[in-house]
């Protein structure tokens, strides 16, 4: 395996506050599913956010793809970013006023590449969009419909599917199984799993619900991993 994603030395603080991150190496492998657990507060979406480049770090280097996105200018960390990453937020984020074809499509306008791959992949781009749904379990009769009058878990599944279409490498979820109830979490999951799986996707999941843990790759604890929230040794 080789890594898609690797920090070393990367030290974090928001303005006018305490170091919140001080991480001495972390990998994420190429296809690999992994599980981020943490306190709330920890500073889980905080490492999100400096993965994906949306802030940068005060030291220490990020690299996504082979690129440093320090490196990059704002404009072309934004592009990267659309390139390479798809997010599936907690809230989902969906543009209410479009429908859920119109959804999913929404990274193909931000990324040439994404767009040019799905339809190398899947012919158009509607029907790598209608591919994902249907794979995702959101049947072809809910396709034009506005996605304010889905279900959470009819939104939830739009949002995964705008997360994948144009095979982006890494997959960024933000505790994206919270406004599920429980019997419906483990499903999505391994929906999810299949899709990332067929896109050649990493998966970078955080949640506190730990019922989830064993089904992934490996679990890592922030704590552990962050300098700054380790127990003062005596
Ligand atoms: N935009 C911001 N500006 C300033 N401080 C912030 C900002 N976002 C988060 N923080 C602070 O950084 C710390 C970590 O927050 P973060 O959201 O990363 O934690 P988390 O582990 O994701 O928490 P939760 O599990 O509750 O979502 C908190 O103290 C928070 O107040």
């Amino acid at each position: 395996m080789s890594a898609v994603l690797s920090l070393t030395d990367l030290q974090f603080a928001w303005p006018q506050q305490p170091l919140l991150l001080d991480i001495p190496q972390f990998e994420l492998q190429r296809g690999e599913r992994l599980f981020l657990k943490g306190p709330s507060g920890s500073g889980k979406t905080t490492l999100l956010g400096l993965l994906g480049g949306i802030q940068l770090p005060q030291q220490g280097q990020l690299t996504l793809h082979g690129t440093a996105l320090s490196q990059l200018k704002p404009a072309a960390r934004d592009h990267f970013r659309a390139d390479h990453i798809g997010y599936i937020f907690q809230q989902f984020n969906l543009l209410p006023f479009l429908d859920v074809l119109g959804n999913v499509l929404l990274p193909c306008r931000f990324s040439q590449r994404r767009a040019a791959r799905a339809v190398e992949r899947h012919g158009s781009l509607e029907n790598a969009a209608a591919h994902l749904l249907n794979h995702l379990g959101l049947p072809s009769e809910l396709h034009a419909r506005r996605a304010d009058a889905l279900s959470i878990g009819q939104q939830q599944r739009v949002a995964a599917a705008r997360a994948l279409i144009g095979s982006p490498e890494l997959i960024i979820a933000d505790e994206p199984t919270s406004a599920l109830d429980y019997d419906s979490r483990e499903g999505f999951i391994r929906l999810l799993f299949n899709e990332c799986e067929e896109a050649g996707a990493s998966l970078m999941f955080v949640s506190h619900d730990q019922s989830l843990a064993p089904l992934f790759d490996r679990v890592v604890d922030l704590q552990q991993l962050n300098r700054v929230s380790r127990p003062q040794e005596v």
